[in-house]
């Protein structure tokens, strides 16, 4: 049965065809990231038995405790790119700045840069539940040939050319869009390849499930309590269900497979949001509307906001169109 869907690998190499001018750096930085996809997933997989879990000792510019986990995909995905020379620069979650990267002719000829979230929900690992990896593709806007610039990462969610990210769950899927759809491919660990399991993934018409931690309830606005209160109000196709795994990754896939909201707002007396706008919003956001969703601040879309800085932190809202419109209604009364 597995054989007969097609590979990650076919479907790479079928849909660069889909852009004439394409020169496949794109094809490749996808398969490179396919490639650190299985290795993470490689040390995941077995991480009750060899020494990945826990703290690894150190802070990272968010002021989070490094989980061992962490640090170990960031170094994989980085070592990954780097060593095929097929970026001009790399962002990461775990590092303060940006990594400029030469192509393998020692200049800088190539013209995407990547931002990552090498793992996702990462107050998951010690207990075995679900986490991901997240990443973001942009062509650059400083002129091939010259160092990488801040600015090529600090472009809105929608100049984005490709997003993604990697599930370490039941089974390991890579989902991603590079503007024409939303794919999945589930890993077959014991041939270590991708199959294509989910085509042309579409939030369903409706949905039922809303995504939040609402340990946070107390800090949140009137108008997302408004909201959380019509989500949990009998009346219609009410009460939604609450889910919330606690990995952005883990509840975006079943909210896009089931029909849902996720939900983190700002919180807070800084009412600042929790999420990364560069690494998680943006690449989330761009593969929500890929896939027929809308993604918000709750006052506007996600991939409109310019980003001023690597790691800031942005409110995000994303799922079925309605449920994020209705929210937004709220927001717009109440707060
Ligand atoms: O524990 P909280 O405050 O609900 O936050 C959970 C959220 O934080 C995150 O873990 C943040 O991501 P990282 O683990 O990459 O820092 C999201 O995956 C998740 O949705
Ligand atoms: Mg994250
Ligand atoms: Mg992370």
């Amino acid at each position: 049965m597995t054989n007969q869907k097609k590979t990650l690998g076919e479907f790479i190499f079928e849909n660069q065809a889909a852009f004439p001018y394409s020169t496949g750096e794109l094809s490749k930085l996808i398969n490179a990231i396919r490639l650190a996809a299985k290795i993470t997933n490689h040390e995941v997989n077995k991480a009750g038995l060899v020494d990945i879990l826990g703290d690894a000792g150190n802070t990272n510019i968010q002021g989070e405790n490094q989980q061992k986990l962490d640090v170990y995909a960031n170094t994989k995905f980085i070592q990954t790119l780097k060593q095929r020379g097929i970026v001009c620069g790399i962002a990461s979650e775990e590092e303060e700045d940006f990594i400029a990267v030469n192509s393998q002719d020692g200049k800088n000829n190539n013209q995407y840069v990547v931002l990552i979230d090498p793992l996702d929900g990462s107050s998951n690992i010690d207990v075995n539940a679900s986490v991901g990896t997240i990443f973001s593709i942009y062509r650059r806007i400083s002129p091939v040939g010259q160092p990488v610039q801040l600015e090529d990462f600090l472009q809105p969610g929608k100049n984005q050319v490709a997003a993604g990210y990697i599930m370490y769950g039941t089974s390991t899927i890579l989902v991603y869009s590079t503007g024409n759809g939303v794919n999945g491919f589930t890993l077959n660990p014991a041939l270590g390849t991708f199959y294509h399991s989910h085509p042309n993934m579409q939030f369903p018409e409706n949905g039922n499930i809303y995504s939040v931690n609402e340990g946070n309830y107390v800090h949140f606005s009137d108008g997302v309590k408004k909201y959380i209160k019509y989500c949990q109000k009998e009346e219609g196709d009410r009460p939604y269900t609450s889910r919330y795994i606690g990995s952005l990754v883990s509840d975006f896939h079943r909210n896009i497979i089931k029909g849902g909201i996720y939900m983190y707002p700002r919180i807070g007396p800084t009412q600042k949001g929790k999420l990364r706008l560069t690494y998680e919003c943006n690449p989330m956001a761009f593969l929500t509307e890929q896939a027929n969703g809308a993604a918000s601040t709750g006052s506007g879309r996600i991939l409109d906001v310019e980003p001023k800085t690597l790691h800031q932190r942005e409110a995000l809202f994303c799922g079925n169109k309605e449920m994020v419109k209705k929210l937004e209604a709220f927001i717009a009364e109440k707060d």
